[in-house]
């Protein structure tokens, strides 16, 4: 039971251009494939994004947890913490336990293949079958423009400019995977079209609650207005303005609740936010929040302070897809559906398809041991061909905008 090596794989996969806040989403997203090798032959897999620095810690982090039992996740936990500096060292809080977040993934996966349990039963069981997902929708452009001399890049979804055009993108999508309820990521254009956007998708999907997450691009003025437009129509507003003040200025007057995964990230911005009762919904991400168990333990926070808990998603694939799954799958209180960029990068999977899938806009929960998830190696190895060829370090949806719109101006509050 003891690790031998932890293969850190980086990959890079087709992304169409998806508009948001600070820019849009480049032809391709980098993202980490992780294979924890445990004595015997077991392999748990894991999945985070992919920025170069990331993974260089995820190969610093894989050298000292060699020999350890993969059942000691606590003390897994320190070490990697130790390996990348610990509190007084160079590296972030947040990017420490992000590198741990995804080994502990690989971790519970081996377990389970090790004891033949799936992972939602080593997180305490699962309380429902299957987890709802919303249909995250984005405002984007027909295709990737021509540059470098290459040709455009279009793709099956076409352009989403205009009230008519996100609501066609909601249809194609409910009809593809059945969603029930409906995010849509702004931040994009005027609020005034926006609010036209989230009240023609009223009217198309009279029963979908309906969420609206600009990333921070508004001011409290303009939040606050946004909010009283769309008041009775949005099942939550996601993070409108900035900062625990801002956020707590327009839940003052805010009819509907705020919600966020820019405001609260981490255990030590629970309270401030709390204090203020600036949000009401914490979205969870275990990429961030320290794993699979940290997200149980953030569902516990949540319900001492009577906070909603949500999921908060990037693009990801599908070894991703499941751990959200199981764990979402064991949290009660995790009530609201949880966001999923899948849809987006469905197609470039490392998973062997099967054992993921919607029904009804809901995932059933794997029910094989550990994530209950096969890697293709195929797939991963032109994957990371993919990443290998594209020289990229990090994402950067500002560098691509400016690219194509050279004047682009991230800076944010925007209105
Ligand atoms: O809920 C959110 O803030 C996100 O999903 C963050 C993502 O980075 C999203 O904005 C995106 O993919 O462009
Ligand atoms: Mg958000």
């Amino acid at each position: 039971m003891r690790i031998h090596d932890l293969i850190v794989t980086p990959v890079a996969f087709r992304d169409p251009p998806l508009l948001n806040a600070s820019g849009v989403h480049e032809p391709l997203v980098l993202r980490c494939v992780l294979q924890l090798v445990v004595e015997g032959g077991v392999v748990g897999l894991g999945e985070c994004p992919g920025e170069r620095a990331h993974v260089e810690r995820l190969v610093a982090a894989g050298e000292c947890i060699r020999g350890m039992s993969v059942f000691a996740t606590g003390a897994i936990e320190r070490a990697v913490d130790e390996a990348l500096g610990g509190p007084g060292g160079p590296l972030r809080r947040i990017d420490r336990t992000a590198a741990f977040s995804a080994i502990e993934v690989a971790c519970l996966d081996a377990q389970g293949k090790l004891t033949g349990l799936p992972v939602s039963d080593l997180l305490g069981g699962a309380v429902r079958d299957a987890v709802p997902y919303s249909a995250y929708l984005f405002y984007k452009w027909a295709e990737h423009p021509a540059l470098d001399g290459g040709a455009a890049v279009g793709d099956e979804w076409g352009a989403a400019l205009d009230p008519a055009g996100v609501v066609d993108q909601a249809r194609r999508m409910i009809d593809l995977y059945g969603f029930r309820s409906i995010k849509l990521k702004g931040g994009v254009f005027p609020p005034e079209q926006e609010i036209a956007a989230i009240r023609a998708l009223r009217e198309a999907f009279p029963d979908h609650p309906l969420r609206l997450d600009p990333n921070c691009a508004w001011t409290v003025e303009t939040s606050r207005y946004v909010a009283d437009e769309l008041k009775g129509v949005l099942e939550y507003l996601e993070d409108p303005t900035a900062g625990v003040d801002g956020m707590a200025a327009v839940a003052a007057t805010a009819a509907m609740p705020l919600a966020t995964n820019m405001c609260v990230v981490s255990f030590d911005t629970v309270r401030p936010a709390v204090e203020r009762d600036a949000v009401q919904v914490v979205l969870s991400d275990h990429h961030y929040w320290g794993g699979l168990r940290r997200t149980r333990e953030l569902a516990a926070v949540c319900e001492t302070f009577g906070l909603g808990m949500s999921m908060h998603s990037n693009s990801h694939l599908g070894i991703s897809l499941a751990a959200m799954t199981h764990v979402a799958a064991a949290t009660p209180n995790l009530t609201y559906a949880c966001d999923t960029h899948y849809p987006w990068n469905a197609a470039d999977d490392v998973v062997v398809p099967g054992a993921l899938r919607f029904v009804d806009g809901a995932v059933p929960v794997p029910d094989g041991p550990g994530l209950g998830v096969e890697l293709d190696h195929a797939v991963l190895d032109r994957l990371h061909e993919a990443y290998v060829a594209s020289g990229r370090e990090r994402r950067d949806d500002t560098g691509y905008m400016r690219r194509i719109e050279p004047g682009y101006d991230p800076t944010l509050p925007r209105w």
